[in-house]
């Protein structure tokens, strides 16, 4: 995927200008920066989730695989199955662990009670989590933990095949084991899927990502291999930003 010159306002208020950024393929992207820069912002547009906030406006271009996504003929259902979500609280239905992760393959018409099963257990053990909650599959998701429940989301973000997973601090509201299982997870979805994370965490970025941008007040400072970013960065202001100068 790749931003080009994009800016983005809610109403009048710029939330980011003319950001340049791709997200490299089979690649883990961390956007880093302080709070308020505009990086879930610039997350949420990758699948046109600001679409939903009333005011939005943007001007620039994203292009999936070379297709612009606001192009009039994209469908914005099959975008975000293209390009899923995974948000920093985990919001699982009011359902089964097996519904959740089967719904949105019923909803793109899968009926097949054997092929359901085998994609539902495929995405269960894709986000490592099938050994745990196997043997209750029929039980409600909201009676898993906090970090159980963040993994069957990305499972049910999964069971649809994406090709990008976006993740708004999916680990921020976890305890520590809970954080490494994810980051492991992380890990290990890369060979498969494009990611891009927010993380307020930079040790965090520095171990799940590939590459991290570093976003400030609504710009882009700078994006490259994140060992560089943390050890060398171009600009003073991802300098004293990594190095904890200010936050
Ligand atoms: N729905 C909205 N309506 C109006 N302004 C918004 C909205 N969402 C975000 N903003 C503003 O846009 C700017 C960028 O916000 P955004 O949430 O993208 O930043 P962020 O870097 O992800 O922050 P944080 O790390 O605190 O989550 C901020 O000034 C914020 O107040």
């Amino acid at each position: 995927m790749e931003a080009r010159e994009l800016t983005l306002r809610y109403g009048p208020k710029t939330a980011i200008h003319k950001v340049s950024l791709a997200i490299l393929d089979r690649r883990v992207t961390a956007l880093i920066g302080p709070s308020g820069c505009g990086k879930s912002t610039f997350l949420r547009s990758l699948n046109r989730m600001n679409d939903l906030i009333s005011g939005t406006t943007h001007s620039g271009t994203i292009l999936l695989d070379g297709m612009d996504i606001h192009d009039r003929g994209v469908d914005v259902v099959d975008l975000r199955r293209r390009v899923g979500m995974v948000f920093q609280k985990s919001n699982p239905f009011p359902k089964s662990i097996f519904e959740n992760v089967a719904y949105g393959l019923r909803v793109g018409g899968m009926k097949d009670k054997a092929e359901l099963a085998t994609r539902v257990e495929k995405s269960l053990r894709g986000a490592a989590l099938w050994d745990e909650v196997k043997d209750r599959l029929d039980e409600s998701a909201l009676g898993l933990s906090g970090g159980q429940q963040q993994r069957l989301c990305i499972a049910r973000a999964m069971a649809v095949e994406p090709e990008v997973l976006l993740m708004d601090e999916p680990a921020s509201a976890l305890d520590p084991i809970a954080t490494a299982k994810i980051e492991e997870l992380i890990h290990e979805l890369k060979s498969t899927y494009t990611i891009a994370i927010v993380t307020h965490n930079m040790q965090q970025a520095a171990r799940v990502s590939d590459r991290t941008a570093f976003f400030y007040m609504g710009e882009l400072v700078e994006c490259g291999p994140t060992e560089q970013i943390f050890t060398n960065p171009r600009e003073k202001r991802t300098e004293d930003y990594v190095t904890g100068k200010f936050g």
